[in-house]
């Protein structure tokens, strides 16, 4: 098939850098020209483990293009995805005018009879309203279809999910078109569960509110733990083994971030309003996420009395490890608390600097290695769970802090692992390990 993409964020360019492995045409579309030039020569502008490796594969195999000419890229297309971004807006909902800019560009360009498919995250309605919209500017006798396919690929596993997902939504008007594209994903062998246009909108809508959810819940419990001494990491493994509750997503912690949950839980309350319709559970959740974000500063100042010149090191700014999406980061509202606080922020991220760079307040302080960011701090806030930031945390803290005190947002260590290193130790949920004073104990960690 010759496909196009339009948009190469994360959805656009894994979507499209999958499509070619499997052996599609597939030329992907962007109005930025510096991402264009890098993907060009096989750089992706994205941090997404294995992604690179195949871009650079596929285009060597000459099945993988790049222009940010969209005549060039859409003219002849077979399909042409949809993968724009649909931010949040002021009130909640989804903002489509990149989605409405993307269907004028298909209206301009396309010279033949098309399937558009749309990617993007997008309100109940909107995948008619584009076909409209295509249908109403188009000057040509050219038939349109148009296809709703969300996405449900994780940051940081984006390829092993796309090779491996749990299923294929397709949401058609059209039996002849749903088919072409499920002929299309074959060679993924995930199954595909085909429906009307606006469940399969829905779908994708219900399918992020409910992980919302299940993660709002278990940082209720967490709260709960906190005041009656129970841990709840050993509770949601306990829950986790009825089969009907499943044991994922349910780590407690400082609560979900990036680019699709919080935009897409308000964007659901945003769409059932307007039916007149109040949606308490989704609610719930944004509003127990909330909370959750500032935990942390609750739980230090709550220990030291106040912040006011405490040096404090930031481990990790990006919303979940594996990734460089600083998105929605339950960095930004704690590192913006941390200095209301007059606390001094040295931050390290293996991957995030550079995009926290351009989000966080410019009063943050960067490190260039965790040793830079733990040398003489006060406390330690560990963020996000990096592998190469929780692998030697502990031994570091004891090593380089000026104490070794440390609030840890993702429950990463085991509460008799920290007691064994005498370290000072608070999480989320479990009852905190407290640091035996070296006088007292005669060793030190
Ligand atoms: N990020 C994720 O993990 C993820 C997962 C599932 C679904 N989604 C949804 O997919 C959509 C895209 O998300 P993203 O994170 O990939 O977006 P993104 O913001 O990372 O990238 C969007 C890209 O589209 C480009 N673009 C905008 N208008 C264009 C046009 N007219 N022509 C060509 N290019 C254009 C932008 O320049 C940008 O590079 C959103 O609706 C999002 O909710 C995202
Ligand atoms: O038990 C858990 C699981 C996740 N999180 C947090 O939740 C957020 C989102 O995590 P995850 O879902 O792994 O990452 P995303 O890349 O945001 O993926 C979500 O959002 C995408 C965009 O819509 C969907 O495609 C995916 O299916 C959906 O999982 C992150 O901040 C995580 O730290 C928790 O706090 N506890």
């Amino acid at each position: 098939m010759n496909i196009s993409v339009l948009g190469t964020g994360y959805v656009g360019l894994v979507t499209g850098v999958c499509l070619s492995e499997i052996g599609h045409d597939v030329t992907c579309i962007d109005i930025d020209q510096d991402k264009i030039n890098k993907m060009s020569v096989g750089i992706s502008p994205i941090f997404e483990p294995g992604l690179n490796e195949l871009m650079l594969t596929n285009i060597n195999k000459g099945r993988l293009h790049f222009t940010a000419d969209h005549h060039q890229g859409l003219a002849d297309k077979d399909i042409i995805y949809i993968a724009v971004e649909t931010p949040q807006k002021e009130d909640g909902s989804a903002d489509l005018r990149f989605i409405v800019r993307a269907a004028k560009d298909i209206v301009c360009h396309i010279k033949k009879d098309v399937i558009v498919v749309i990617k993007s995250t997008v309100p109940v309605g909107t995948n008619k309203f584009i076909k409209e919209l295509i249908l109403d500017n188009l000057t040509k006798d050219i038939k349109v279809d148009i296809i709703s396919n969300p996405e449900f690929l994780r940051e940081g596993s984006a390829i092993n999910d796309t090779f491996y997902g749990d299923r294929i939504v397709i949401g058609s008007e059209n039996e002849s078109a749903a088919s072409i594209l499920e002929e299309v994903y074959k060679p993924f062998r995930v199954p595909v569960f085909k429906t009307d246009i606006y469940s399969a909108e829905m779908i994708k809508y219900a399918s992020n509110a409910f992980l919302a959810a299940k993660i709002s819940f278990i940082n209720e419990m967490a709260h709960i733990c906190d005041k009656v001494g129970a841990n709840i990491d050993d509770v949601a493994k306990g829950m986790g083994q009825d089969k009907r509750i499943g044991p994922d997503f349910l780590s407690a912690g400082i609560g979900y971030g990036g680019s699709c949950f919080p935009k897409d839980t308000q964007a659901l309350v945003k769409m059932a309003e307007d039916i007149q319709y109040k949606p308490i559970i989704t609610k719930a959740a944004i509003e127990v996420n909330e909370c959750q974000q500032t935990l942390l500063v609750e739980k230090a100042k709550k220990y030291f009395g106040n912040l006011l010149g405490k040096r404090l090191a930031l481990l990790g700014l990006t919303y979940k490890p594996n990734t460089d999406d600083v998105r929605g980061s339950p960095a930004i509202p704690i590192s913006k608390q941390l200095l209301k606080e007059s606390a001094e922020i040295i931050a390290y991220d293996p991957a995030g600097i550079g995009k926290a760079r351009t989000i966080l307040p410019s009063r943050i302080q960067y490190a260039g290695s965790l040793d830079e960011a733990l040398l003489n701090a006060d406390l330690a806030f560990l963020l996000t769970e990096w592998n190469e930031v929780t692998g030697s945390l502990l031994r570091k803290a004891c090593q380089l802090m000026k104490e070794p005190i440390i609030f840890d947002g993702r429950n990463c260590f085991s509460l008799d692992e920290v007691r064994k290193l005498n370290i000072e130790y608070h999480s989320i949920g479990r009852p905190p390990v407290l640091r035996v004073k070296s006088h007292h104990l005669g060793q030190d960690c």
